[in-house]
């Protein structure tokens, strides 16, 4: 595995990156702050602005694909974790500014192209929620779940399979769809024919080695061996097997897909037509090979090459074929294939009556021939005329963004109301029992513990997930500290609720990934709990439930919620603060013995040897932060 890098950290990385992704387009603007990158001269066909994006480190995605024709923003998470929600929001905002303001009212349809992850899938939708809520957007969401590697778990996942590189085939055909005039409902129905009739398979030769974290942290793999059933961060793969040639593995690859009808779990059966072909004698389809950064442009060409005769010797032609690195995993030396049945998501789109659009297989393959400005797709063709001596000033750009951005406060309604939450209720932190002396010793406390266990967190979530949970929970306990120390929190200074639901937005504002949404929700819901009168003791259990809404995961499928859950339980039962930290730490502990349902870890084959003894990564966090705040007080809690 290469791990020597031009940059040895990935301090300032993603914006770095996201400013060279805007240098090579005219028509695209940087919100450094989100890290959003959208259209500043959209087209007046698009009715509806097309949105996606997630973790960086899978460059050109999501920016290089921003331009028109294709995405009318995007917006990036840190490597491999999802953006917050409120930067989704801030995405969704600037999207909505590249119509012209005259038109700002008129155009406020999204389409959300979400990659199926647990974290892209939290964040996307609750920064859709806040625009429904404040801008009265209409968002839709289609979501890609194309990687057929892990389609027989049993029992099955309860996350559904991933989504890899033909994201942004789906990218470049709704873009063009929406390019064409075609309205939100209409390019919903679209986007979910096209995603039922993508299959994908990815394999590794090695994993990849994100800039500044520790060498050892992902295991390499042995000379001959790959990973078959690959996700796009580095997880480890469905299953190792020898490579034997290129001729078997693309055999085994192909085989995988044109059988994922068959593999599709029993639940799936009736509405996807389980036991059926996935292509069909006479059938359209694509081929599109995805190059994850570190496979030579020699041998790509001849996958294409070896994936297209094993095709032909089963009288599969593909009308279209693409093969580009489109959506990396840094410069992972791996691949994907995918295909799309552009039949069968004609036939689909023609036989689904709840369907808004028909559309022939030559409408369908007449969008991934349009035209684009995106960079990453074809390269800018066309730039607009600059006059003589007349230069880009990134710094004047980023400034007349973050104008905008202010600008667009006066077209939200109830945003006050959003913000402060439960800001009005005046209930003093001694009403409820507690010290505000100590509950900030308590709080910085827990942000040193989760320092401590950083580096602890990335070898468990590099063993079971995708190795960033160190750095998401490190991120979270760094902002809450520097809001500490600038006083852009204050125990002292705020009731309970507020300070509770300013710590939500500091955290979510940090972390990004599963972990900071789902702090985001449940801190939200512990402010609007202590607001509505609930007493610390009470209202922990009750956020935990609103929590829960929003994630089918429960105790005993192996996250987070293993060590929180007890931790509720018990302060809602009375015990001592030592008692209820107990309990969350033998929470987290015994997940080491859980099979996982939900999380990043589902896609990890668990009874291999010693994958199954590390804990789940969030517990494991949530533990260390609770043991963290009880050493920071030095009386109990009452
Ligand atoms: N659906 C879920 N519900 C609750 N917790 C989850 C879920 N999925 C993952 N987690 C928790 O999130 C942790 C990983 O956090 P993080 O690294 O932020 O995730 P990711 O990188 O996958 O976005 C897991 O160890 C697990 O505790
Ligand atoms: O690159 C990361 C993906 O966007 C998935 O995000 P997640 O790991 O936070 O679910």
């Amino acid at each position: 595995m290469k791990t020597k890098h031009v940059f040895e950290s990935s301090e300032g990385l993603v914006v770095k990156s996201l400013r060279g992704a805007v240098a090579l387009n005219p028509s695209l603007r940087l919100h450094k702050g989100s890290k959003s990158v959208f259209i500043c001269d959209r087209s007046p066909t698009a009715r509806v602005s097309i949105i996606s994006g997630g973790g960086s480190g899978h460059e050109p995605a999501h920016a290089g694909y921003t331009g028109r024709g294709m995405l009318t923003a995007s917006v990036a998470g840190d490597i491999f974790a999802s953006p917050s929600a409120s930067q989704v929001f801030t995405a969704i905002q600037l999207a909505l500014a590249s119509c012209k303001q005259a038109e700002f009212s008129e155009k406020k349809e999204v389409l959300l192209i979400i990659n199926n992850y647990t974290g892209d899938r939290l964040n996307f939708g609750l920064g859709a929620e806040r625009a429904s809520t404040l801008l009265g957007t209409h968002v839709e969401s289609v979501v890609v779940a194309d990687d057929v590697s892990l389609l027989d778990q049993d029992p099955p996942s309860l996350v559904g399979p991933r989504g890899l590189g033909a994201n942004i085939l789906v990218c470049k055909l709704l873009g063009a769809a929406a390019e064409s005039g075609l309205a939100l409902v209409e390019l919903k129905s679209l986007g979910d024919a096209v995603v039922d009739n993508l299959a994908s398979i990815g394999v590794g030769m090695d994993h990849c080695h994100v800039p500044g974290r520790p060498k050892d942290s992902v295991g390499s793999l042995k000379d001959g061996e790959c990973e078959l059933g690959l996700g796009l961060h580095n997880e480890p793969g469905a299953r190792r097997m020898q490579i034997g040639s290129a001729e078997n593995l693309v055999q085994e690859m192909l085989k995988q897909i044109l059988d994922c009808r068959r593999k599709r779990s029993p639940k799936h059966t009736d509405e996807e037509g389980g036991d059926r072909d996935f292509i069909f004698p006479g059938d359209e389809v694509v081929l599109y090979l995805n190059n994850l950064g570190g496979i030579s442009q020699l041998e790509m060409g001849a996958v294409v090459d070896e994936a297209l005769s094993q095709l032909a010797s089963l009288d599969v032609f593909p009308t279209r074929v693409y093969s580009h690195a489109y959506m990396t995993s840094l410069n992972a030396p791996g691949f994907s294939i995918s295909i799309l049945n552009a039949s069968a998501t004609y036939r689909r789109l023609s036989e689904n009556s709840s369907a808004k659009l028909s559309a022939t297989v030559p409408q369908i393959l007449s969008y991934l021939d349009a035209p684009t400005g995106a960079s990453g797709w074809l390269g800018v063709r066309s730039w607009p005329s600059a006059k003589e001596g007349e230069h880009r000033d990134r710094n004047v750009e980023e400034q007349e963004t973050e104008s905008l951005l202010q600008s667009l406060s006066s077209h939200q309604s109830g945003d006050k109301m959003f913000r402060s939450g439960a800001a009005n209720n005046q209930k003093t932190w001694e009403a409820i029992n507690l010290v505000p002396v100590q509950v900030e010793k308590g709080l910085r406390s827990a942000c040193e513990a989760v320092f401590t266990v950083e580096s602890e967190l990335t070898h468990f979530d590099a063993e079971v997930g995708d190795g960033d949970c160190g750095t998401t929970f490190a991120n979270g306990a760094r902002a809450v500290l520097s809001a500490l120390d600038n006083q852009q929190i204050g125990v002292r200074d705020m009731s309970p609720p507020s300070f509770i639901r300013k710590l939500s937005e500091v955290l979510e504002d940090s972390m990004g990934g599963t972990s900071g949404a789902l702090f985001g929700l449940f801190f939200t819901a512990l402010s609007r709990e202590l607001a509505e009168g609930e007493s610390f003791r009470s209202a922990p259990l009750r956020a935990l439930n609103a929590l829960s809404k929003h994630t089918p995961a429960r105790p005993g499928d192996r996250t987070l919620v293993d060590a929180l859950a007890p931790f509720c339980d018990a302060l809602a039962h009375g015990e001592g603060f030592r008692e209820v930290v107990a309990a969350a730490m033998q929470g987290a502990e015994e997940t080491r013995y859980m099979k996982p349902r939900l999380g990043r870890s589902t896609y990890v084959p668990m009874d291999g040897e010693g994958v199954g003894a590390v804990p789940d990564p969030g517990a494991w966090g949530v533990a260390a932060i609770l043991s963290g705040v009880e050493r920071g007080i030095s009386d109990p809690i009452e």
